[in-house]
């Protein structure tokens, strides 16, 4: 079985997914894969550089996540154009990364996803859980994290899916809006759940 981990950014998908592995239960994180395909020598950053010109490519080579950022979170056509880039190509290494989990002997295993529902990857998946918090939080806990404002933190929330939208296509959903140790108990009580049903109907 296959869970999809879903949230908008800062939501605390990664910290969720700390909460199962530490359990015993290994995921793949679709950020990490959307950064290996624009690695340098990557086909996707030769068609980055070629749409969005030099000026999205670093000194050394690699991808300006930061100019990149600034252009896409401003302007949904050219959001939309990165994402045609990018979207297959990591829809095609998330299959490889799952198979490869699949082969271990976990009774399930993660994907984890800002763009699980955007980006049609709920098809690679047997049920969603949606991580939730207040939109508020969101932006606080983008701009206390990463190199950016809250309108650009507020950008970045404003093109992904409602927090509205997510829920209501939840199998599950998890409450993060209280502190980390409110955390455990919750994913405790869903691994719960989901070894019960990876069991086959005999057992
Ligand atoms: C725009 C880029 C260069 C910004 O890089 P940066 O290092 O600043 O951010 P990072 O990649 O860590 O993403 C942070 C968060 O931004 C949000 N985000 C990223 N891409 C998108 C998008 N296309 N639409 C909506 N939200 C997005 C997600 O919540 C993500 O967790 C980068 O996010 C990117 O290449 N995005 C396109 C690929 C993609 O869709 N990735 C999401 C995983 S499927
Ligand atoms: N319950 C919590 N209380 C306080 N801070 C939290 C909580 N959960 C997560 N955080 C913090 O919020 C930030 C975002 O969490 P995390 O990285 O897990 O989110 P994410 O959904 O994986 O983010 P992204 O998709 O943007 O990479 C981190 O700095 C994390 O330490």
């Amino acid at each position: 079985m296959i869970i999809g981990v879903t949230g908008g950014i800062a939501s605390g998908k990664s910290t969720v997914a700390r909460a199962f592995a530490a359990l015993g239960i290994p995921w793949v994180d679709a950020d990490e894969v959307a950064r290996e395909i624009v690695a340098p020598g990557e086909p996707a950053l030769a068609e980055i550089a070629e749409h969005f010109g030099e000026g999205v490519i670093a000194p050394d080579g690699s991808l300006d996540r930061r100019a990149l950022r600034e252009i896409v979170f401003g302007d949904a056509a050219e959001r939309r154009r990165l994402e045609a880039i990018t979207h297959p190509r990591i829809r095609e290494r998330l299959i490889a990364h799952l198979a490869r989990l699949q082969a271990q002997a976990a009774p399930y295993v993660l994907l984890v996803s800002p763009l699980l529902f955007e980006s049609g990857q709920q098809a690679l998946v047997d049920r969603c859980l949606v991580v939730d918090v207040p939109e508020a939080v969101q932006v606080a806990r983008t701009a206390a994290r990463d190199d950016v404002d809250e309108a650009q933190a507020r950008a970045i929330v404003a093109a992904q899916m409602s927090r509205q939208e997510r829920l209501d296509r939840a199998d599950d959903v998890i409450d993060n809006s209280a502190d980390e140790e409110t955390l455990a108990p919750r994913v405790a009580e869903l691994d719960r759940r989901y070894r019960a049903a990876g069991l086959p109907p005999s057992a």
